[in-house]
Formats: C-alpha cells, structure tokens, sequence
C-alpha cells in the first residue's frame, strides 16, 4: 500500500532501520579504529598511579607492614594499609551479598593476592617500583582449598572478623567457614518420591572455577574537586547508578556530590560488577592527597584477585519410570566463595537463580539446598556470562538428564522430549518456584534435531563404535545435546533488589524540534551495542529513523538512575523502559497531530512514522513534522516540547531457551578433541538485531568452549594459584574455535513490552553442557557415566586411560 506521499509502507519501515533490522552496529566506527575511549586513556592533570602490594600466601598472619623504603623513593605520594584506613571505618567495605570485604587486609590475608597496601606514586613505574620496596612479614598459616572440607571440624578459622557471629547475612551460620544455607522446594515429598522410584541415577558433578578475563581489566580513576566537594569516578562499572549509591552511603559524600562515568569498557561479563578495593583506595587517596588518582589492573591482578566464577558442585539425584518420566529432582550444592561473600546476587537469592535447575523439564516435585562456604581464594562468584549461577543450573540439570537416559538406557534426545514443559503449559509454574513466561520447546528441538540430521548421526556413530571395536579407529565421536532455559530480566522489584536497591530500569528520551533525538539509558554496553539497538526499539516505537537517534548510557550526572548491565538484563528490562517512554512520547505526538490536523484524537491511526486520519491517509502529520511543531506551535492544553521517561518495574522475568548440538571427535591416543560441529537454536523472543544476536551467540559459545574444553582457576594446597595468567588461562583463538551454526526460533515474552526476551548469556548458558554431554557421550558405550570439566587433552586422555583404550 502507498501512501500519499508516494512511499510504501515497506520504504518507510526500511527507512527506519527499526525492530528486525540488521543495522550496522554504530559503535564500531569508533571501536574498530582504535578510537574508543577506554579509562585507562583518562589523562588528568597533575593524575597520580595507584598500585597494590599482594599477598603471595594463602592464609597467613600480618605481623609487620614497613613503608620506610618504599615511602623515601622519590615520586611516591603514599602508601596506605589496613591501619590508615581504620580511623576512616573503611578497612572494611560491604559486599553485594551482605558480607563485608577487607578493603586492605587487616591482621591477615586470606587468599593469594589479596591487597594488602597501596602505593601511590607520579607514575605507575616509580609506583610498581615502590611496591617491591615494601616489606610485609607474614607467619604463614594452614590453607582451605577444598571447599567440600571447609566445614570439617578442625578446619581453620578463615574469618576472625566473623567469630562468634552465627547468624549471617541469609540465616543461621552452623560453622566458622560456614556462610549461608539456602533452601527451596519440597524435601519431604522429593525423598518420597526418591524413595518409591523405579529408577534413579545419581552423579556428583563439580564445576570448576572460571575466570571471565576480559580484555580490558578493571580500572578507575577517582577525582576529588576539594573547592566545590565533588567526587567524579571514571571506571570500568557495569552498573554506575549502584557504585554511585555505595560510594555515597559509604564515604559519607551526598549523592548528588558525585558523578560516576563509565565510558567505553572492552568486555565486562560480569567480572566489573563488583565493587574492589582499587576503586575505594583510589578514592581515599584522591581524597587524601587532592589530585586524580588512576588505578588499573594488570592482567594478573585481573585473573587472580577480581570477580572468579562458579567453583559450584554438585550432587543430584533424579528420579524416574522405566519408561523416561522424571518423578522428582534433587541437589545440593557446596557454594565455594572464596575468602569474602562477595557474589553479586539479589539480595533474597544467595545462590542466584540456580533454583532454575528443574531446566526445560516438567518435574512435579524438587528440592535444592546450597551451602556456601568460605576458602583461601579470591572472592567474588557470579560473573561471567551466567546471569545469576544459571549457568550452573543448566549444566546441573542438562548433564543429569544424559545420566538418567544411559542408565534406562535411552537416547538422551528421547529423554528430554519425553519431560518437556508443553506449549499449552506456559505460563509454567515450577517446582523450585519459578513462573516461565512462554516456550514452545517442541518445536525448536524438532527444528534442531532435524538441522543436525540426529537421527544420521546416531547412525554414524554407531558404525564408529563398531569400527574402534574392531580396531579400524582410534577416534570416538561424540554427540552432545542441550535443551536450556535461561531466565533473565531481573527484575520484579518486589523480590529482587541489590543492596536494598529494587531492580527496576529506565530510559529517557528527548525529542529535538528537527526530529532526531536522545536516549538516556540506566544501563551500560560493555561491547553489546546499546547504542544500535536501542535505537532501534524506539525507531519502531516513535517513527523517527534510528540514525536519528543517540543513545546515551554510563554518566550519572545526565543518565536516569538504573541498575546497570549483566545478567541479560538490558533488554528485558530497560528495553521494556525504552519502548514505554517511546509510547509516552507518541501518546502526546498523537495529541499534538489531532490539534494540528482539526481531529479528535481518537481519529487517529498510527502508521509506521506518523498519525493519520482514519479512512483518509492523506491526511497526516510524520512524527518529524510533530516533533517541530511541539516547540513551534502554542498548543491549548498541552505543554510545549516532546519528552519522556520511563521507569519500567518488569512483571516477570523472561526465559529465552534453546536447543543446542555439539558432535565432537576424540583422539584416544592424544586426548585431543576435536569439534566438528555444533549448531545453536536460540529463542529469545522477539529479535531486535538479528546480527548483533548472532555476535552475541558467536561470543558466548566460543566463551562456552573455553570453560567446557580448558578453562579453569586452580589452587594447590598451600593456596597458589595456578591459571593465574595467560599461560595457563585456556583463551581460545580462531584456531580452537568452530565455525559456529546458529539458528532461532521466536515465541515472544507475553509481558514484555515487545516481546523481547534477553540472549547474550543463553549461549554459555546451553553451550557448556552441550561440550561436556558431547565428550561424555563419546564414552558413554563404554561405561563412561560422567567426566569432570575442563575436559582439556590431559583429563580426556586420563578418562580413556581410566576406561583402559590407552596403558
Ligand atoms: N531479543 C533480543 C535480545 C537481545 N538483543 C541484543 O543483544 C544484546 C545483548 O542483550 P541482552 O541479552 O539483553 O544482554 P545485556 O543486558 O545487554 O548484556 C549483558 C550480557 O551481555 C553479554 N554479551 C557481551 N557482549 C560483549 N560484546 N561484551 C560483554 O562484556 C558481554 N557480556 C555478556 C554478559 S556476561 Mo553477565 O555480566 O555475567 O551477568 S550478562 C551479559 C543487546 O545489544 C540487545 O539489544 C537483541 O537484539 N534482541
Ligand atoms: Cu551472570
């Protein structure tokens, strides 16, 4: 159909570049010529260095900090330490989980490269330098590293700090080292089903712990106005608005005294959600010595000190008929947090969403238990790409459905089809508590099962299995399925917040007399591209060509308070915040074309980019046209200009899914797996940027191969850290990395605004279990139940010496 200005409506959808649309991402003209401006390029004048002296022990006492060399080098303004800090009251500073964090160790360290002081010099050499020249002694103590002892009865005292305090921040505590237990489901009636069940299988299964390692690491620099009292933080925070709020409440500097900005950030992942001790000592020695103060991890520093991932395990047990019904799930979880609770979950969620471990199944009863536990390592617990421990739930319940099928004895695809939540059962109330918006999981795994050719496959790998019988082979195929549900969005206000803080999210936006415009986000891109398709949404939503369009996230000062970017949040909730001011904003265009065009309002339709009269297309207003006369025409009854925000409370979360398959081949003799292929059916709803959603599946399975196939911090007993740098930290290039198939289907979230559901974690949320379900199937003709991760050349090759292929 044409309008009366000669274009169809199919051009001025296109022109738009709104929903749907594979626009280019905008950012990248910066990015991709090195242009992005990123912390470490703040240049201030008169800026000093920060630096830390580490803990190289494990666990160990503090007896004496001597500064006297370190502070008669020449350049070096100060070094503070737990005892500067004290009369402050900031030795110490509140984690996100209601535990609080040494900010400079006081008496002791407790993990391998905790902070213990902090230099500041007039440039980071001299700073580095000054580091070296501090003299710590340390009377070394026994470690915790196995989180499964950390409740022994003789373990030792982590935190002395703690002692004699039994209730903790989620309850009882039962035990020195231990943090919180956390409940949800119905143990009785789950034991009895346990105990009456034709079959159950049960496994222990340990995820090891990660790091995110992004490229850029964590850094600020802190700026201290004494004349006008004004605090401004540049850093690399995932959620500004929240590091504002605490930096307030506690230096004790108003709110409104302080800006904090988060300009360009190369990847977060979770890992710069957290708040550290470099930010808070950069702050006190700007405070202190009244010039800007820059701090910036090395890549070390990074690896070893900040926000760790995981280190969950496992134990489930889960029920079933002869014939693949699953009757009932349980699982109990040792929580390993490190030195401090310091894991970035709602507050009312001490182990996250894992309760989202019944998976796509329709499971009528279940339980789970998780007990966190403190250990000799570096704090922190949530990041990386897992929106929430999530990703540990989908790996939980993903690997035992793999376990049940071999133990009836039937294809894993079978099993998961046989358990599925049906279409006609959403919205879906689950037995851990959940309410699931919508999924339609037979169609997608029928979708994916035929893209793949499974039932070729199974075939193939039937005739490989004879022929390595026979001895023809030395390599076994594996073929590793997923079927995940991710949840995301938080999130309800009524049931998550941060900090005290409600987990809404908002937008405003300001129409020009020209007809472009600006967004102000409370969220912030780490390299997602909020500022492509943002514009997007309200390109659809308001009819203004996205090119028209700024979007603005990150400064505190201009943006609308907001909770920040990580768990899949962005889209479900701030998304949802940008659509509903776009719709304020043509609610009151709509009144300002019915004056404008002589018409009641309720004559108008909306069409595409303007308001027409209905039944006469000829007769309209483009939104370019309302948006100059919202500053050019006084208008009776209504205000001039053309702007709104949106605060957006979501009612529920939103649970994208998806189907993933990984067939991997396995050199016995080497350990060396190969994967020759894995395809990933993502649902997320309705799809804004079909190529910014493909980057973000490319980015989350390559991260989804790195911690399946090597990724892993490890400490020995004594507390070393091993994966503490790039040499042993399993970072995969393009030689690792498999040509990626992705595909989709689309079942909008029927509460969200358009529909939209989160994705950027889906991919490491199903892609995990896909790699390790592929290398233990390999095996699974063999005896082979399952296989610890990472499942890197020397641990596969143990497993096949184990199952005796090798001597
Ligand atoms: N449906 C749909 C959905 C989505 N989308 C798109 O995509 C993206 C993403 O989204 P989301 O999902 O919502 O998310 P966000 O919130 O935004 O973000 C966050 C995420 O994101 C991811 N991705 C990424 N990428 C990059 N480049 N970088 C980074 O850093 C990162 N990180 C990661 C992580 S980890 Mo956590 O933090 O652990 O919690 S969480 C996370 C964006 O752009 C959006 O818009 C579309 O288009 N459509
Ligand atoms: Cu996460």
């Amino acid at each position: 159909m044409s309008a009366a200005d000669g274009t169809s409506v199919q051009e001025r959808t296109d022109k738009l570049e709104g929903l749907g649309c594979k626009r280019k991402r905008v950012e990248d003209a910066r990015f991709t010529q090195g242009k992005g401006k990123y912390v470490d390029d703040m240049k201030l004048p008169g800026m000093v260095f920060g630096d830390f002296v580490r803990s190289p022990y494990g666990h160990a006492r503090i007896k004496k900090i001597d500064k006297s060399k370190a502070l008669a080098l020449p350049g070096v303004k100060a070094v503070l330490t737990a005892d500067d800090l004290k009369p402050l009251n900031l030795h110490y500073m509140p984690t996100l989980a209601g535990d609080v964090q040494a900010v400079l160790a006081v008496d002791k360290v407790l993990f391998q490269g905790q902070e213990v002081a902090f230099v500041v010099a007039t440039d980071r050499y001299i700073a580095a330098d000054a580091v070296e020249l501090i003299e710590v002694e340390y009377e070394d103590l026994p470690c915790v590293i196995d989180p499964l002892k950390a409740m022994d009865k003789d373990a030792p005292v982590l935190r002395h700090d703690l002692e004699g305090k039994t209730e903790g921040a989620h309850g009882a505590r039962r035990h020195h080292n231990h943090i919180f237990t956390w409940e949800v489901g119905d143990a009785a009636a789950t034991d009895k089903a346990l105990g009456s069940a034709e079959v159950v299988a049960k496994e222990f299964l340990s995820y090891q712990r990660v790091h995110p390692c992004p490229l850029e690491t964590c850094g600020c620099v802190a700026s201290m106005d004494k004349i006008n009292s004004h605090l401004t933080v540049w850093g690399t925070f995932q959620a500004p608005h929240a590091v504002r709020t605490v930096a307030s409440l506690i230096s004790g500097i108003p709110e409104h005294k302080i800006r904090i900005v988060s300009p360009d950030i190369g990847g977060g992942f979770g890992n710069k959600v957290g708040v550290y001790p470099g930010y808070i000592c950069s702050i006190v020695a700007s405070i202190v010595l009244g010039v800007p103060v820059k701090w910036i991890e090395d890549r070390i520093e990074n690896l070893t000190a900040t926000a760790f991932a995981r280190d969950y395990h496992m134990t489930g047990e889960i029920a079933a008929t002869k014939d693949g019904r699953i009757t009932a799930l349980k699982c109990h979880v040792v929580a390993d947090h490190g030195a401090f609770d310091a894991c970035a979950d709602p507050t009312k969620f001490p182990a996250g969403f894992f309760n989202i471990c019944t998976g796509s199944y329709d499971i009528p009863t279940a339980f789970l238990s998780v007990d966190g536990v403190y250990t000799n390592k570096a704090p922190g617990g949530v990041a990386y790409r897992c929106s929430f421990r999530v990703t540990e739930a989908s790996y939980f319940i993903e690997r035992m459905i793999d376990v049940l099928a071999r133990k009836l004895n039937m294809d894993p695809a079978e099993v998961r089809r046989k358990n599925f939540i049906r279409k006609e059962q959403f919205p879906y109330k689950s037995a851990l508590g959940w309410e699931y918006d919508s999924g339609d999981y037979d169609t997608a795994f029928d979708k994916a099962l035929a893209a793949v050719d499974y039932k070729g496959l199974r075939a193939e790998q039937k005739k490989n299995r004879e022929d390595f019988a026979a001895g023809k082979t030395r390599s076994l195929m594996g073929i590793g399925i997923a079927f995940f549900t991710e949840i995301v969005g938080a999130g309800p206000v009524k049931n998550c917040d941060i900090l005290g803080l409600g987990m809404f999210d908002s937008c405003e936006i300001r129409i020009h007399p020209t007809g472009s415009a600006i967004a102000r986000l409370g969220t912030i891109s780490q390299g997602q591209g909020h500022a492509t398709t943002f514009a997007q949404i309200l390109a659809t939503e308001i009819g203004l060509p996205a090119s028209m369009i700024t979007v603005e996230e990150g400064d505190t000062d201009t943006a609308p308070y907001g909770l920040g970017t990580y768990g899949s949040r962005s889209t479900p909730v701030a998304g949802a915040a940008t659509a509903m001011a776009g719709r304020k904003i043509r609610a009151k265009a709509q009144m300002i074309a019915a004056y404008l065009l002589e018409v009641h309002d309720s004559d108008l339709e909306w069409d595409v980019d303007r308001f027409q009269v209905k039944g006469a297309p000829d007769r309209f207003k483009t939104m370019q046209e309302i948006a100059f006369a919202a500053y050019n025409k006084a208008i009776p009854g209504i205000e001039p200009g053309l702007e709104a925000v949106s605060y957006y409370d979501p009612p529920n979360m939103t649970y994208p899914f998806g189907a993933y398959i990984c067939v991997a081949d396995i050199d016995v003799d080497t350990g060396v797996t190969a994967i020759r292929r894995f395809y990933a059916l993502d649902d997320c709803g309705t799809r804004i940027n079909p190529m910014i959603i493909e980057g973000q599946v490319h980015g989350g399975l390559t991260e989804a191969l790195a911690i399946a196939m090597g990724q892993e911090i490890a400490y020995d007993e004594n507390g070393n850290v091993s994966g503490g740098s790039l040499l042993d930290f399993f970072l995969p290039t393009a030689v690792e990395t498999p040509a990626w198939e992705t595909d989709f289907t689309v079942t909008p979230s029927p509460h969200h605004p358009i529909g939209a559901k989160g994705v950027g974690e889906s991919p490491n949320v199903g892609g995990v279990s896909a790699f390790s379900n592929a290398v233990c199937d390999a095996f699974a003709h063999l005896g082979l139940t399952h296989t610890q991760m990472p499942h890197d050349h020397w641990r596969v090759w143990k497993t096949a010496q184990k199952l005796g292929l090798v001597e």
